[in-house]
């Protein structure tokens, strides 16, 4: 994908199964959004073939539209809108596309409940704070029942309580309705926790692509294990460190005190993966087309 002269998308492909949750990660500027867009159709992109639900987001027509439920990370403001009074209006677009295994629209009370919304239901959407206006945003989002989701840094502005509830409902959606969702973030615990499966993106390729614990792996396959002993600090790395701590309680038994085994966090896995493309762009993304292949 150019715009213009610019290459901003190189080679970049996946895929994503039924009721997955799959994190799209990367640096600014590092091509997210241009996918996500061109996933919905939203931007037409300059080369390259792409399917969503079977059919070429280019050339969709409403009731393949009617499928998807998109997050974007601003949306163009409704805000003399009540919240209901919007999710009503929005709602009755999706009424001709309903299905009897996916009714459509999602009742408005049930939607706003799940989005912590219910209290300020008859509020203006121009009035709510910036996280009240985000939940708001994910509502819109999910009104159609959507059977693939997109969500362009959704948890923008969330405190801790509402982030929380929004990891539950990205849960439930994924496992109990089925619904693939691709969503883009820069909180690595939130993809950790949310994600089946990992796309770190960098200079417009894909430099990794697996579970945060296959990135883990990839990049250290070690875990710490540290401990005391007869009041002396100790630091392993091991390669099996389940079997390393059985060994040494066999050994040491009661005399070990303080036992931490710290495997390597996405956050670590992120770094180096990343920092790995910056000083050797060619052979990282070598590294990814063996591993697709593979
Ligand atoms: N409409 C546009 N015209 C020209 N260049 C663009 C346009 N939109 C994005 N770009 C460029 O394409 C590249 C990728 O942008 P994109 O918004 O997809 O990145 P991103 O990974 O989503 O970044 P961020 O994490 O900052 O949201 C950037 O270099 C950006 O400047």
């Amino acid at each position: 994908m150019s715009y213009g002269d610019h290459l901003v998308l190189n080679g970049v492909s996946f895929e994503a199964r039924p009721g997955e949750v799959l994190a799209l990660l990367g640096p600014n500027g590092a091509g997210k959004s241009t996918t996500i867009e061109i996933l919905e159709g939203f931007r037409n992109r300059s080369h390259g073939k792409v399917s969503v639900l079977g059919v070429d987001p280019a050339t969709a027509d409403e009731a393949w539209r009617a499928r998807l439920g998109i997050v974007q990370q601003s949306w163009r403001d409704h805000g003399r809108w009540g919240v209901r009074q919007l999710l009503e209006h929005l709602g009755a677009y999706y009424a001709p596309f309903s299905e009897p295994s996916r009714p459509r629209p999602m009742d408005v009370d049930e939607l706003l409940a799940t989005v912590g919304l219910s209290e300020h239901a008859n509020q203006k959407a121009g009035s709510l704070s910036g996280g009240q206006r985000r939940r708001l945003d994910v509502a819109i989002g999910l009104i159609g029942r959507p059977e693939v989701l997109f969500l362009d840094e959704p948890t923008t502005g969330f405190d801790p309580q509402a982030r929380r509830d929004f990891h539950d409902v990205v849960h439930g959606l994924a496992d109990l309705d089925g619904t693939t969702i691709l969503l883009t973030t820069h909180d690595l615990d939130e993809a950790e926790k949310l994600a089946d499966r990992i796309l770190i993106l960098a200079g417009g390729r894909i430099v990794a692509n697996g579970s945060a614990a296959q990135l883990s792996r990839e990049v250290e396959g070690r875990t710490e294990v540290r401990w005391s002993q007869d009041g002396e600090h100790f630091v392993h790395a091991a390669d099996d460190a389940t079997r390393f701590v059985r060994e040494l309680f066999q050994q040491h038994g009661d005399a070990i005190g303080d036992l931490e085994v710290r495997r390597s966090t996405l956050e670590d896995s992120y770094m180096t993966l990343v920092h790995r493309f910056e000083t050797d762009p060619v052979g990282s993304a070598q590294r990814e087309t063996l591993e697709v292949v593979r």
